[in-house]
């Protein structure tokens, strides 16, 4: 029988191993990325159902396969784990096994939370950085794992995410732990109790402990907070609180009428009510409780001197800020400033400056206004409300706490103290914004709280029925048919003209750039102060309706135009209704514009492409994207800033920090990669690339447009993002004429060049994938490519003239002198006709050609392969661009 069972799991074990073999052969990189797809492998999955299962009628017989397969790819595992690192090419293989480990678990072939089983382990065995490498899969993969017989799985993912977590330093993989929780929130429903507080336990082991200070004789009396004169006149032993002395002024009063205390005085205060919020149940106790009042209204006041004296000093501030702002463009990785460290310092030494620091104090009140909100909840009006409310017949009463209640008079304490933050934290730096962010993640808890007393029920809704669906249909169309009909349906543009002109104009017209280009931001500004004015002058309800409603989609409208060019003004604007800033000059303008006119224009009459999406520009290496892309930046010296990439391999002699790469060490990578401070990442010969997300978004805040060189991995995974930009593909006119531009730039030794030509092959190959670009050029005589470059940037490539880099500048060449331009190239079809053509056939025409260009070189050419194995021809192909 044993005999039987070795036998049974050697049999799976050959076909484990023809998948591994047919996984190699269909994912060619050595990466994370991308998931084997299933049907790759239907045919060897289909074997092991007849193999294994076919005649595995009983529930017993199938659990007796189950534990073949499970041992097979456990033995699989562990050899995997004993002979590879999870930094070696070799490693990938570990990847597809969990992969297939996941095909095999949804069709029900093994234990349905093998693969998490497998990840604990691989976790255990791992440093924090391999557990980074093993978190990218999980999150590459979280939908699909996840989709199918997650109760089974969930403990096993919440033990392994837990025991990672208890691994973690919070302080030094802050960002890390974050992806951790944000990767079990995303895989546990909602509402899933696995992980709620049910009895509203406190963290009470985060003690905050600080300096005693050596008590001065003087002052001794002041530094205890109950033998304060000032500050025990604001409690009552049993904690109902006496008003402040000036009780017609709400709260607000002390600072106003009291000095504030010494540092030395507040130190103590301060860190001492650290013990309430780690603990708020203390504060049932009155004692505690006018401690905790005397110690928050003493905090505030010193707050209020600090906030005082920011407001008093704007201009150093706006200084500071511009410095800090420079500092950081200047450095491109001031994402890593951002990293913080959750443990208060408290030592008397940082005392001034933490008060000083606007961060640190918005800390703190926030923490104030949860306690506050906490204690809110047992005032009477709470109370009476919760008795109000549908409660289950088993409310959670550990989180109720019925028999505490908050005096009327602790309650306007606590109202108007929370009225009091709210004014301060509203003010300084984007104060109102924070406070908007803080006040609805309170509001949010509170659902949660109540949540919890309501035991947590289920929020999944039930399926709405087919018949509740044709009812809602129903009724929908009912409800919308009635209306009065637009002339011209939402969202499509009036053809009127159409029927009204002479049969000979009507072509011309429709080729009318106005009715394709999006409208300049500019544009909108006449109009919307026409209907400002229609709006105020408005006789009736009627027309002033129809005016605010003119009005309010003619915002959206610019507001979402601007949405790709200007979301710096975003922040500006305060009211949908009052959109002015949106009109205003962006910063490079005050630099460069004389007359402020025309917004697509610098003071040069250089032209800025109406389409302000990034740039993506790539093509095998040696190309000419380098080359080109140096053109448009000399000849576009204001409109486009050229993004560097940041990387942690060592400089190159005569590289230079910040103009060919941002180099930083591999923890400043990782903290960025963690914070998703990366658009895309890849890692080439042991070294990370990737684009700062940041890098990006300032040379768009320098109201430029950003221009990247990137490879076909980064351009799939800003893809993956969603991420507008257009994304252009430059092809050689042949493999030996590109053979040649890069033997010329002489930067490679012969090993390098093959293997950049072979890879140069599978860029071609890819590049034909339907969509994947927006534009193909192939970059034949340079000036040409050029031109036909710079006139699809500009959107000028359906005009006869393409955009003056200059106001002298000559007429530029016609466009149909050669084939640079793939579309151009197409046979017989007229210019216009190829470009109205449906996408789709546009780029099979591309494909075609593309195809064609490459075949006739392989013929004339002596073939340029095997000279490199796989896992260095990768290689290669992902240094193309870096
Ligand atoms: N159309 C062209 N005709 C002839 N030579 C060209 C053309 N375009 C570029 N070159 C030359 O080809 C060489 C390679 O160009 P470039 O360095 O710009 O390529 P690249 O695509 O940026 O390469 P990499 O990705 O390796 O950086 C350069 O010497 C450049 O001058």
């Amino acid at each position: 029988m044993a005999g039987h069972e070795v036998q049974a799991v050697d049999a799976f074990g050959e076909l484990l191993n023809e998948l591994l073999v047919r996984a190699e052969q269909v994912k060619q990189t050595n990466t994370v990325e991308p998931p084997l797809i299933k049907p790759d492998f239907q045919d060897i999955l289909e074997r092991v159902e007849s193999t294994f299962f076919s005649s595995a009628k009983t529930l017993e017989s199938r659990k007796q396969s189950h534990a073949v397969i499970d041992i097979a790819i456990r033995d699989k595992f562990n050899n995997l784990l004993a002979c590879t690192t999870i930094d070696t090419p070799y490693f990938v293989q570990m990847w597809n096994l969990l992969d297939i480990t996941s095909f095999l678990s949804d069709d029900e072939q093994c234990d349905s939370a093998l693969l998490f089983w497998l990840v604990e382990e691989l976790l255990d065995s791992q440093t924090i950085s391999g557990c980074r490498r093993i978190f990218d899969y999980l999150e590459s993969r979280r939908q699909r794992i996840t989709a199918k017989h997650f109760s089974q799985k969930n403990l096993v993912i919440l033990r392994s995410c837990n025991e990672l977590l208890r691994r973690l330093s919070r302080a030094e993989d802050t960002a890390f732990c974050g992806r951790v929780f944000i990767f079990m929130f995303q895989s546990f429903p909602l509402g899933d109790r696995s992980s709620v507080n049910l009895r509203g336990e406190y963290h009470t082991e985060n003690v905050t402990t600080f300096d005693e200070l050596p008590s001065k004789e003087s002052d001794s009396e002041r530094m205890d907070v109950d033998s304060d004169p000032n500050l025990k006149s604001k409690s009552t032993p049993n904690g109902t609180a006496g008003k402040p002395e000036d009780s017609s002024v709400k709260g607000v009063t002390f600072s106003k009428t009291e000095a504030p205390l010494s540092v030395d005085e507040l130190y103590p205060i301060f860190w001492s009510l650290q013990g309430s919020f780690n603990q708020p149940k203390k504060l049932f106790d009155p004692t505690n409780f006018s401690g905790f009042k005397a110690g928050l209204e003493a905090t505030m006041a010193m707050f209020k001197t600090v906030q005082t004296e920011m407001v008093g000093r704007p201009v150093k501030v706006t200084e500071d800020g511009k410095r800090g702002t420079k500092r950081k463009r200047s450095q491109g990785d001031d994402d890593l400033a951002n990293a913080f460290n959750p443990k208060y310092l408290t030592s008397r030494d940082l005392f001034e400056l933490e008060i000083s620091d606007l961060s640190f104090r918005r800390n703190i009140l926030v923490q104030v206004l949860i306690v506050l909100d906490f204690l809110l909840s047992l005032s009477a009006k709470a109370k009476e409300k919760l008795s109000k409310a549908k409660l289950p017949d088993n409310p959670n009463k550990s989180v109720m706490y019925a028999d505490q209640f908050l005096s009327e008079d602790d309650t306007t304490w606590a109202l108007d103290m929370k009225r009091s933050i709210a004014e301060y934290l509203k003010q300084g730096v984007e104060g109102a914004f924070f406070y908007r962010v803080v006040e609805t993640v309170l509001s949010r808890d509170k659902n949660w709280v109540r949540w919890k007393i309501e035991n947590c029920p289920s929020i999944t809704r039930p399926a709405v029925s087919p018949e509740e669906y044709v009812a809602a249909k129903a009724s929908a169309r009912k409800a919308t048919t009635n209306k009065r009909l637009r002339p011209t349906p939402l969202g499509s543009l009036d053809l009127k003209f159409l029927s009204e002109s002479d049969d000979r104009d009507v072509l011309e017209k429709l080729k009318d750039p106005a009715r394709y280009r999006i409208p300049s931001i500019k544009s909108f500004k006449s109009k919307i102060e026409l209907d400002d004015m229609d709006i105020d002058m408005a006789r009736d309800e009627e027309s002033k309706n129809a005016a605010i409603e003119s009005k309010a989609s003619k915002s959206w409208r610019v507001l979402r135009i601007a949405s790709t060019s200007k979301l710096v003004a975003f922040d500006k604007i305060e009211r949908s209704d009052k959109i002015d800033e949106i009109f205003q000059d962006d910063v490079v303008k005050p630099e460069v514009t004389t007359n402020g006119e025309d917004e697509s224009q610098d003071a040069d009459g250089r032209v800025f492409p109406e389409d302000r999406r990034p740039v993506v520009i790539s093509g095998p290496s040696g190309v000419g994207k380098g080359t080109l892309i140096k053109m448009l930046m000399d000849r576009h010296t204001k409109v486009f800033g050229r993004k560097v990439s940041h990387t942690t391999r060592a400089p190159r002699e005569g590289e230079v920090h910040g103009e060919h790469y941002f180099f930083v060490s591999k923890e400043q990578f990782d903290v960025l990669r963690d914070g998703d401070g990366f658009l895309e990442y890849n890692t080439y010969n042991g070294s990370n690339y990737g684009t700062s997300r940041k890098v990006v978004e300032d040379i768009i805040a320098q109201g430029k447009v950003p221009i990247m060189e990137m490879d076909m991995h980064g351009i799939e995974q800003l893809k993956d993002l969603g991420y507008a930009a257009r994304f252009i593909f430059l092809a050689p006119p042949n493999l030996s004429e590109l053979e040649q531009r890069l033997r010329q730039r002489g930067s490679d030794p012969d090993e390098n060049i093959q293997a950049r030509l072979d890879t140069a092959k599978k860029e071609v190959e890819h590049a034909k994938l339907e969509g994947f670009y927006d534009k193909t050029f192939v970059n034949d005589d340079l000036e040409t490519t050029y031109k036909n470059l710079e006139k699809y940037i500009f959107g000028d490539d359906d005009k006869d003239e393409p955009p003056r880099s200059t106001p002298t500048e000559e007429p530029k060449e016609s466009l149909e002198v050669t084939n640079t331009e793939v579309e151009m190239a197409d046979g017989d079809a007229p210019a216009a006709e190829v470009a109205e053509a449906a996408p789709n056939e546009v780029v099979s025409a591309r494909s075609e050609l593309l195809e064609a260009t490459m075949k006739t070189e392989e013929e004339t050419a002596a073939p340029a392969e095997d000279h490199l194995p796989a896992a260095e021809t990768k290689a290669v192909e992902s240094d193309s661009t870096k």
